[in-house]
């Protein structure tokens, strides 16, 4: 008999399968980092709590367009930093404390490898210790990638997983990586007073997004930052605690912190699950199907790990997807990958679900697309916006919607009626004239851009 029903590596979203179903199930957790995992620690969390600082912050540097004078005379990087922290380290101390006193449950603190298909070893600071379980769930997530002329330059810097617990505020921070992580960043440390260099080697920002959405912003993007695109570094160096990093464009960036933000990568390398016979795939993710299933009978993965979408919120989806097929062998779920929604917390916010119109275009689909800008609502104008948009796709023969894609002020926010009506499969002239839209809140902007779709 195995030692245990169910193992789980990863205390991220592999925390949350242990669902009721399993309080009478013989468990063990392995984790070898912080309890609680990327979001809670060094990820989702975090970083909006320093989003919404760095929004109270523009609201201050912006405010003489309202006729209000005011100014930003000081940001208290420590008083900041620790607001958030003292926040989040109880939360992760707290359910680690709450795992370790769980009657059923076992914490192993070490590094979990695979020595065979339900056999594990963990290397823990008391020596290795083997785990037997029935079924196993993989949810070890990612890490950055490091590109090499950075690895291999010996030069300090700093991924998301540090940069938020510097001691001071950088005066001049380069960021590599015009993905979410740059762009977020970006955001935060300008608007609380650094001087931002972001680098990266495409020729827009946040390229997977729709490219009248990416090229708006990263024209934006170039107004508040130093944005130096479609280019490679050549070589990093340090000298008196200055970063320079010369660029195959023959430009020069300087700066005190460096910061790497270019993609992450699954934590599949260290699990020797070739020793399980585990499949993984090109990219390194961890395969498995829509149920969850890797290829070894009772061995599941979810998450960054396996998924294509490195989101939070689909790791939370995929975890109660595998806690039920874990429990329900006979009765299996897939996964609902149809409308996977993302946001992007930079200045100004970016939301995004379904397809691009590049994306529509390329699948030769016939459709209609509008785009409202918040500035021809009435909030628009209370708010002066001159940036925000919201841009719709949708299928004049079917009249539902293929996309949904917004910049602009609380964006996150106004994308939900659309990803509601894309995943209850429900027709934009439903949407726009079945129901109340309360005037004039800002949301009359979705209002108009499903109006102005022109389908009857
Ligand atoms: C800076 C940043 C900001 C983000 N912001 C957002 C956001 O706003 N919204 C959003 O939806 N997503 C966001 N994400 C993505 C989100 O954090 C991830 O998609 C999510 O946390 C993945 O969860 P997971 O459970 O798959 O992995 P994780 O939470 O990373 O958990 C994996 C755990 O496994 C442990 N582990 C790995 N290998 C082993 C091993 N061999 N043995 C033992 N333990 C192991 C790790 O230590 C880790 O604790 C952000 C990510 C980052 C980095
Ligand atoms: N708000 C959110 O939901 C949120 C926030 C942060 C992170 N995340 C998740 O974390 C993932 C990782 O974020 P990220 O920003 O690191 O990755 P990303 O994939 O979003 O962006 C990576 C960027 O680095 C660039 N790049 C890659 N290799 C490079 C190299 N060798 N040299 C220079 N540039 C290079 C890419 O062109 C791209 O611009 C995201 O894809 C996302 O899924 C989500």
């Amino acid at each position: 008999m195995a030692d245990f029903d169910l193992a789980i590596i990863g205390t991220g979203s592999g925390n949350s399968v242990l669902t009721p179903d399993f309080d009478g199930k013989r468990v063990v957790i392995i984790e070898e980092g912080t309890f609680g995992g990327t979001c809670l620690n060094v990820g989702c969390i975090p970083t909006k709590m320093f989003v919404y600082a760095a929004e109270v912050a523009t609201t201050i540097t912006e405010s003489a367009r309202y006729g209000i004078d005011s100014q930003l005379t000081g940001v208290r990087w420590p008083d900041i930093r620790d607001r958030i922290f003292d926040r989040i380290d109880p939360i992760s101390a707290g359910g680690k404390t709450y795992r370790e006193r769980s009657d059923n449950v076992t914490l192993l603190t070490g590094h979990a490898r695979f020595i065979g298909p339900k056999r594990l070893q963990v290397s823990t600071g008391e020596g290795d210790v083997i785990v037997t379980a029935e079924q196993i769930v993989i949810a070890t997530g990612a890490h950055p990638m490091i590109p090499d002329v950075i690895a291999e330059s010996g030069v300090p810097f700093h991924t998301s997983d540090t940069i938020m617990r510097l001691p001071d505020l950088p005066r001049r921070l380069v960021i590599v990586g015009g993905g979410y992580i740059g762009a977020e960043f970006a955001h935060v440390f300008s608007a609380l007073g650094s001087e931002i260099t972001l680098i990266s080697r495409s020729s827009a920002l946040l390229r997977h997004l729709d490219t009248e959405i990416s090229e708006a912003f990263t024209k934006i993007a170039g107004q508040q930052w130093d944005v130096r695109l479609s280019v490679q570094i050549e070589d990093v160096t340090a000298t008196g605690g200055q970063i320079s990093l010369r660029l195959s464009d023959g430009g020069v960036v300087d700066g005190d912190v460096l910061l790497v933000a270019t993609g992450r990568v699954p934590n599949t390398s260290g699990l020797d699950l070739a020793a399980a016979g585990i499949d993984v795939l090109d990219d390194a993710r961890l395969r498995v199907d829509d149920y969850g299933r890797t290829s070894v009978p009772g061995v599941y993965g979810l998450g960054d790990v396996s998924s294509e979408h490195q989101l939070k919120h689909v790791a939370n989806h995929e975890s109660r997807i595998v806690a039920h097929n874990l429990a329900h062998p006979q009765d299996l779920r897939p996964f609902d990958h149809r409308f996977v929604p993302a946001a992007v917390f930079t200045h100004p916010q970016l939301a995004t679900v379904g397809l691009t119109e590049e994306e529509v275009v390329e699948l030769g689909l016939d459709y209609v697309s509008a785009t409202q800008h918040y500035s021809g609502t009435a909030y628009g104008w209370a708010m002066e916006d001159t940036l925000g948009l919201c841009k719709l796709i949708a299928d004049p023969n079917t009249g539902l919607l293929l996309g949904a894609h917004l910049m602009g002020y609380q964006a996150s926010n106004l994308i939900q009626p659309l990803i509601q009506a894309m995943s209850f499969g429900q027709r934009v002239t439903d949407v726009a004239r079945g129901q109340y839209w309360i005037h004039p809140a800002l949301m009359e902007v979705v209002e108009n851009a499903l109006l102005k779709l022109g389908l009857s």
